[in-house]
This record gives C-alpha cells, structure tokens and sequence, in this order.
C-alpha cells in the first residue's frame, strides 16, 4: 500500500494527499502532521515504514468538504485520490491480495474550488494566470464558481495594481517569469503558448475563431491559454464552466494601485476583514451574485460617461420607487445562487438540488421580468437586462415537470425526479411500493400466525429484509418446518428469512435498483440539457445580479439620504454635505452624529492644503472625497447632498502610514515609494489625497520633501488633489501656488479641553494642538506638563530665529529648478564633449565612447 501511496504523493505536486480508505481519506507522514495540526485532529500511527511508525490522521469522506475548507483556508492545495475500482474488480484483476487501484482524481486549490460549502456567498473566488510575452504581460482571470473569464493585458509595472484589482485568491505564473506574488504558482511554461491557448479557447467554446468574443492579443491568449491548461490540470481533464473570455479594455477603469485599494479599505478593512470595509458600509444586496456583482464595481469603477449614467438611471429608477423597490428585493432575496449551481453543473459536481435551483432562478427570473415589464419609463439599462432574464421558457418547463420539488443534494438515493414524468418509472416506483406495503401485510400475517405480538421485519445495510423476535420467542421459529430459515442470533433478539418475505424483498431491490437507474439517466439528461445553454442562463444569471446591486444601492441611498452625482467631463469635483459611509456608519451605532463636510476642487483651484489638530478629521475627509469618486464612478449614488463629479482617470491614495516589513521596507521607504508613484503617474485627470507626507523622517527632512512635493502636484502633475499636512510651514505655498488653497479642520479649546469639530474651514490652521489631544489620549499629567515647558522653549526659539521655515523667503520657484537641474546636465555633457581629446582615442575607444555617450544621454533625458 505504501508503495501505491509514495507513487500517488510524487504526482501530488506537493499538496496534501487525501487518500481514501473506506469511508476515510487518510493523511500519512508530514502531510498527517502539518493538517492534524490545522484541523485539530488526532495525529496517530499506521503501520511502519523504515521501521518508523507512519504518522497518520483521517477524516470521514461524508464531512471531507468542511475539513478541505479549512486546510484551503490555512493555504494548503489538497489532492483527492480515490479508489477507481471496487474491492470485487481488485480481486478478479489481482486475485485475494490485490489492492484495489486508485488515483488522483481532482486537486482543490483556493482558486478552483465550486463546493458551496467552501465558497463564500458573497464573495468572487478569482483564479488569475500571468504571462510575459515579449515585454507585455497577459493576464487572465476567472471565477471559477461561475465561469466568467476575463482577458487583458498590461505593462510589467502595472501587475502589481492589475493583480490587486483583480483580489484572486490564486495566480499561476510560466516558471520562466519571476513570481508575481506570494500564492503564486509555478505551472510549466510549455502551457503559455498562445497558439495553444487560442486553439484551447476556440475548441472549448465550439468556434472557428476567437473574433466573436474580442481582439485578444498573443500574451492574453498566452495567459488564457496556461488557466485552461491549469485547470484542466486540476480537474484531471475535468474542465469547469467556462464561459467565453471577456476582452477587458484598460482605459474604460478608474486605476487604482495596491496601495490606493488598500488604504481606501474598498474590499477589505485594515484588520484584513470585510468588516469595516466600504463594501461593508454599502452592500444591500439581497443575493450572494448580487453582492459579488457589487465588488467587482467597486473593485473597477468606471470611466466612461454613458456607461456610469446608466448604471445611476437604474439606481434612480428604483430609488424613485420604494413600493417597487421592496417588492423587486422581496423577490429577488428568494432567488437561488444560479451561477453557482450552473459552475457545479458543468464542472460535473452537480446535484439534483443544483438542477432545482437553476430551475426557480430561471423561472423566478422570468416572474421578475414580467413584473418589471409593465412598467412605465424604463431606463436604457433595464430594458437591455430585460430580455436576458425570460427566454428559458421550454428547459424551465421540462424541469418543472421532472423533476420534484425540494431536490436532495445527495442523488444516489434517488427520488428527485417527479411524479408522473416517467410512466415506466412509475411503474417501477408502485413495484416497489406494493411489494412495501406485501412486507407489512406479512409482517402482521406472521404475528398472528406465530402469535408473537412482537415480531416485527426489519431491514439493514447488511441483511436486507429479515423478520426479529425477542430471544424467548425464538424456539417456535426455529423448527425444521416453521417455514423460517434462521439468519443472525442477537443478544436478546433472533433473525429470520422466510421465502415468501425474501421473494418480496427481491422485488424491492430490482424495481428499486432499476428506479434508481432510470433516475440516474434523466439526470445526465437534465444536465446536459442546461449545460448546452449554460452561456444564455449565465447571462440571465448576470442580469438578476446587477439588478440587484442597483436594487440594493438604491436602498442604502434611501436609508441614508444619499443622492445621485452628476458625472461630468472636466477637472472639478463639487462635492456639498460629503460624509464616509463607514466612519459614518460607525459613529451612529454609537450615536455619535457625522459632521457633513463639502470639497470644491476646480482648475482654478484644485490643491487643497489641509491642516488642524491630530483627530481633528483629516484623514476622514480626505478619504470620504476618494471613496465619493469611486462610489458615483462605480454607478451608484453617494453619502452627501449633491455631487458632481468631473471624470477621474486614476484614483490615488496614501492616507496612513503602515510597514511592509514582509516587503522588507520601513514606514518612510513605503511612504516614499508610494509619492513617487503619485508624482510619476497622476495626470490632470486624476485624483490624488496625500496624507502627512515626510512625517516618517526627520523635521526638516519632512518638511522639505513635503514642500516639494507640494510643489510638483501642483506644477507638474497638475492632478486635484487633498494635501493633509502638520507643517504650518507649507502654508507659505500659497504665496506662489496660484491653484492651491488653505484649508483646515476646527478646533476649539473650551473650560482648558479640546473640542474637535470635525468641521472644515478655509484658511491656514491657526496653531497646533498636538499637546491637548496628548492629554485627550491619556497622557500622564507630568508629561504634558513638561511638553508645555519643552514647546515653550522651542516657541521662543523660533521666534528669535523665524522657525524652520525661516530660510525659504528666497527659494527660487520650482519651474525655474526644473529648468536649472536640465541645463546642468546640459552643460555637464557638453563640457565633456569639449574637453575630449579624439585624436588620443584609438578607434575601439572611440566607438566605446560613443555608446557610452548615447546611453548617457538617454538615461538624463537630453
Ligand atoms: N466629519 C466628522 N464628523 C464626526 N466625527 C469625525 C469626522 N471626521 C472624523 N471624525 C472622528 O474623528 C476621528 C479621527 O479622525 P481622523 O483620523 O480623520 O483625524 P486626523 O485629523 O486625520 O488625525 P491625525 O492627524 O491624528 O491622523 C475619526 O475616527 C472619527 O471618529
């Protein structure tokens, strides 16, 4: 056995082997220690192996898939091997001895998982392959529970944001590439051909060629081709739905980086939950499909014009309606997971339950649409969803008729398929039936034939039907010519066979075994038929969840008097009565109310520098203005007043400081790269909150490099953009930064306490309250006490020298240094062309020089 097990491990690749014995799969050497110790199980030992004890645990196959969702959950891929034979054929091909054969049938991975079980409802489960194809990168992901593939392609620097937009939970990568990320899989590169990949594609979805479904270029192919060759890898030539590939075009997307999503919390909080997320504070929706709908959005905002306007027409329309609002939720919040039944269905792993869910999602669909239907002014994005959701009319009805009401999940018992569907099977069904009801007419036939009240016939696993009697009845029975046969002597109890019973339990088996058969056809017949329009239920399934998101985005703006923005085509941002929907949330569970701020950014003035005491909600702000752009990009309404809303390209955030000591780099160094970042990529377009930049290094370290950055937002990228600051000093800015303006959040001191308004005003902030919050914080008295003497000091100290901004007066103005830090390298290169001395270069030297010269030349920008 072991010899099987070793040969099994080496094909395992090393994930946990799960090796089925019995009604357990069983975990032997470190792969027993590593899950026993994740799953809290008992690590015992089987048999020797070098004569050491083989560590082993196990767990029952019927609750195999609660322990797999553990052991993915704790980041493990787990391979099932199974027996592939009964222990009859082992014996007949090897004899007594022989050890039944098995092999892996399947691996679950994080990414390729479909068990309802193991897949949260309202979450995507994202599959991605990368691939580099001379210099551009092709990604392909995909959600596996519902088939949806999407193909796009990016610059080598952007995978890092491409891969966090996408959050998948695996990425497989061609072991010629670097890995992209930590759950990176390393798959062999000879499964990244794109003519492969386009022959894999065209063959799965039945066409000639790939033009139908987008213009996808040689990397996407290259990467959808290595995810099919993975998953078919995983599945064991078992492939899951997969819908035809999606071209993702990458302009249409607000971008956002790593770091922007991160620091927004847009899917999940700091603490690493959806706890204190945005979609969190957001999510209404009544379905899983729905709710994953709203975190593909939020993920990937919009920007393209009509596209945005349409989604908010929806939200109005249902806004604008509350009766209808409720009744659509009603029925919606009854729909079944379709897609998720129909990932089952086509990966094989589906259940009669499956089959019944699509079955009242399409036909709940199709009530949802004629109840919309009827109507008036509906806007252009229901009526396109609309024909989506009927058309199913024929399969609804044929599953109607097979199959019963409330379907098992389990559909080896049978008894799914309805009533009246199968004459034959219904007659099969009334054999077994009659013969049922032949057993107890026999069974009360015996007691008064024997006398003994007692006697009853029951049936087990092992002996089938057989008849009982208490141990002191036993006597009569077993008389050569009782008519019983005796089968089993219990403690207490005596077994019987009789003919005539074992004639009746014949019929049982074979009508039933038959049944059984005839159940387990229409079944397979079923299943084909949805999956041969699996692509048009997919759709449907797609329609119902965004009908859900604008359903449920039109009840959180109604519960929280959110309004509509209006999306324009300019660089301002007008924004009246803005709040954060999750610091807002929080404040009223504790009965703490938001203070409602507003943002006006416009060419003319589009920097706003923010300043105010520690707590006094900068960061608030800042990030309620971001998560106002993406929400009303994303297509939904947001927590203020009125909003307009000129389109943002990309998104950019850095509010907070944080480590990443995995990365290896301290608070400063992230802060820095994630500025350079900004500074690098922020057009007039964008969006930018900069949150305490420079406060990570020394004093004047800080300031400066605040100061300059400043200036570059403001000179070069041009972006709008929320500068939240502690350095009185930057004020200064605004005497030469005509598009910047000061800004700050009040304070007052009230009876020697704080009082923190939350409140924005214009204009600087008038002094620090740095040492009140201390005192707010619970600082020791004596240590306030002796800052206060400390900040004398250094107060008086300013004074007399005019701070640390004294000597800036004559700082020249940041364009001029531009154009000063140019002309040096001009003139640094020029001078070395002069002092050359060609006739002392040997031609070998001299071409040397050349190259030396060009390269020189390129990397300063000449
Ligand atoms: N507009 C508001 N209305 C009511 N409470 C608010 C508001 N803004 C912020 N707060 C409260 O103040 C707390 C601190 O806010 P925030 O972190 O934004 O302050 P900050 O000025 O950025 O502070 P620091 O400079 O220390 O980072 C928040 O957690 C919230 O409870």
């Amino acid at each position: 056995m072991m010899e099987q097990y070793h040969a099994l491990k080496e094909q395992a690749e090393g994930c946990l082997l799960f090796y089925r014995m019995g009604d357990f799969f069983e975990l032997f050497f470190d792969d027993a220690k590593r899950a026993a110790a994740i799953l809290d199980i008992a690590l015992t030992a089987r048999g020797k192996d070098s004569g050491e004890p083989v560590p082993m645990c196990g767990v029952p196959v019927h609750a195999a898939e609660g322990y797999l969702a553990r052991l993915i959950k704790a980041g493990c891929r787990v391979a099932i091997a199974e027996q592939v034979e009964t222990p009859e054929e082992a014996k007949r091909r090897g004899g007594y001895k022989a050890l039944v054969k098995r092999d892996i049938v399947r691996f679950v991975t994080a990414g390729t998982l479909t068990e309802e079980a193991l897949l949260e409802p309202r979450r995507a489960n994202m599959l991605a392959a990368i691939c580099d194809v001379r210099g551009t990168v092709g990604l392909a992901s995909c959600d596996i529970s519902t088939g949806r593939m999407v193909l796009e392609s990016c610059l080598p620097g952007d995978i890092p944001s491409a891969l966090a937009r996408i959050g998948a939970s695996e990425i497989i990568f061609p072991d010629s590439m670097d890995p992209p990320g930590d759950n990176a899989i390393k798959r062999p590169k000879g499964d990244f051909g794109s003519d492969d990949g386009e022959r894999r594609l065209k063959q799965l979805h039945a066409v000639k060629t790939l033009d139908a479904f987008g213009d996808f270029s040689r990397e996407m192919l290259a990467a959808g081709g290595g995810l099919v060759a993975y998953l078919d890898h995983v599945g064991r030539g078992n492939l899951p739905l997969l819908l035809p590939p999606e071209l993702r075009a990458g302009e249409a997307q607000l971008a956002m980086d790593e770091a922007t999503r991160a620091s927004l919390e847009i899917l999940t909080s700091q603490q690493g939950g959806r706890a204190g997320s945005l979609v969190a504070a957001i999510d209404r929706c009544v379905t899983g499909a729905g709710a994953r709908q709203l975190a593909e959005d939020l993920a990937a905002p919009l920007c393209d014009q009509a596209a945005i306007s349409r989604r908010l027409e929806l939200v109005e329309y249902i806004y604008g309606d509350p009766l209808l609002r409720a009744d659509l939720r009603d029925v919606l919040r009854a729909l079944p997971d379709i897609s998720r039944a129909l990932g089952r269905v086509v990966a094989g792993r589906g259940s009669p339950r499956d089959l019944g869910q699509i079955r009242d999602g399409l036909a709940e669909a199709r009530r949802i649409k004629d109840f919309l239907s009827g109507k008036p002014d509906q806007p252009p994005l229901l009526l396109s969803l609309l024909p989506a959701m009927g058309g199913h009319g024929a399969l609804v009805d044929l599953m109607q008729r097979a199959l019963v009401a409330a379907p098992p999940t389990e559909r080896s018992q049978g008894g799914f398929i309805a009533e009246g569907f199968d004459a034959a099977l219904d007659e099969l069904r009334e054999v077994s039936g009659n013969a049922r009801r032949a057993i107890a007419a026999l069974e009360a036939r015996y007691r008064d034939e024997t006398g003994i009240t007692a006697l009853k016939i029951k049936h087990n696993g092992v002996l089938g039907y057989f008849i009982e009697v208490p141990a002191k009845h036993a006597d009569a029975l077993m008389a050569p010519d009782s008519g019983f046969t005796h089968r089993q002597t219990m403690a207490g109890a005596v077994r019987f066979n009789s003919l005539t019973l074992h004639e009746e339990a014949g019929r049982i088996t074979e009508a039933g075994g038959r049944a059984l058969a005839a159940e387990e056809a229409h079944f397979e017949e079923l299943i084909e038929q949805v999956a041969s329009v699996r692509e048009a239920i997919a759709t449907t399934a797609t329609a119902l969840a965004r009908l859900d998101v604008a359903a449920g985005q039109a009840e959180r703006a109604a519960e929280g008097s959110w309004c509509k923005p209006a999306i324009r085509d300019d660089n301002a941002i007008t924004i009246t009565g803005g709040r954060h929907p999750v610091v807002e949330s929080a404040l009223s569970a504790t009965g703490d109310r938001f203070v409602a701020n507003d943002c006006t950014l416009k060419n003319a003035d589009r920097l706003w520098l923010i300043g105010g005491p520690n707590m006094g909600g900068k960061s608030t702000f800042l990030r309620q203005n971001a998560l106002i752009v993406l929400l009303a990009q994303a297509g939904g309404f947001v927590p203020a007043e009125r909003a307009e809303i000129g389109l943002v390209d990309r998104l950019f955030s850095r509010v907070g400081a944080s480590d990443n000591l995995a990365k290896g780099r301290s608070t400063f160094m992230v802060e820095m790269v994630e500025t350079a970042a900004i500074l690098a990529q922020a057009s007039e377009r964008s969006f930018v909150i900069l949150d305490e930049v420079g406060r990570g290094t020394s004093t004047y370290d800080g300031l400066a490099l605040a100061w300059a950055v400043v200036e570059a937002v403001h000179e070069t990228n041009r972006c709008r953009c929320l500068f939240a600051t502690h350095y009185h000093e930057l004020a200064r800015l605004a005497e030469t930064c005509d598009s910047l303006s000061l800004h700050h959040v009040r304070a007052r001191e009230w009876k020697g306490d704080l009082v923190l308004l939350h409140e924005l005003a214009e204009g600087p902030a008038d002094r620090s309250y740095g040492l009140a919050v201390a005192r707010l914080a619970g600082i020791p008295k004596p240590v306030v006490s002796r800052a206060k003497s400390v900040l004398a000091k250094l107060e008086k100290g300013r004074e007399e020298t005019g701070g640390l901004a004294a000597g800036l007066g004559d700082l020249p103005l940041f364009a001029s240094v531009i154009a000063e830090d140019e002309n040096d390298e001009e003139t640094t290169f020029l001078s070395r062309l002069q002092e050359l001395d060609i006739d002392a270069l040997s031609p070998r030297e001299a071409l040397d020089l050349l190259y030396q010269l060009k390269r020189d030349a390129e990397s300063t920008k000449l």
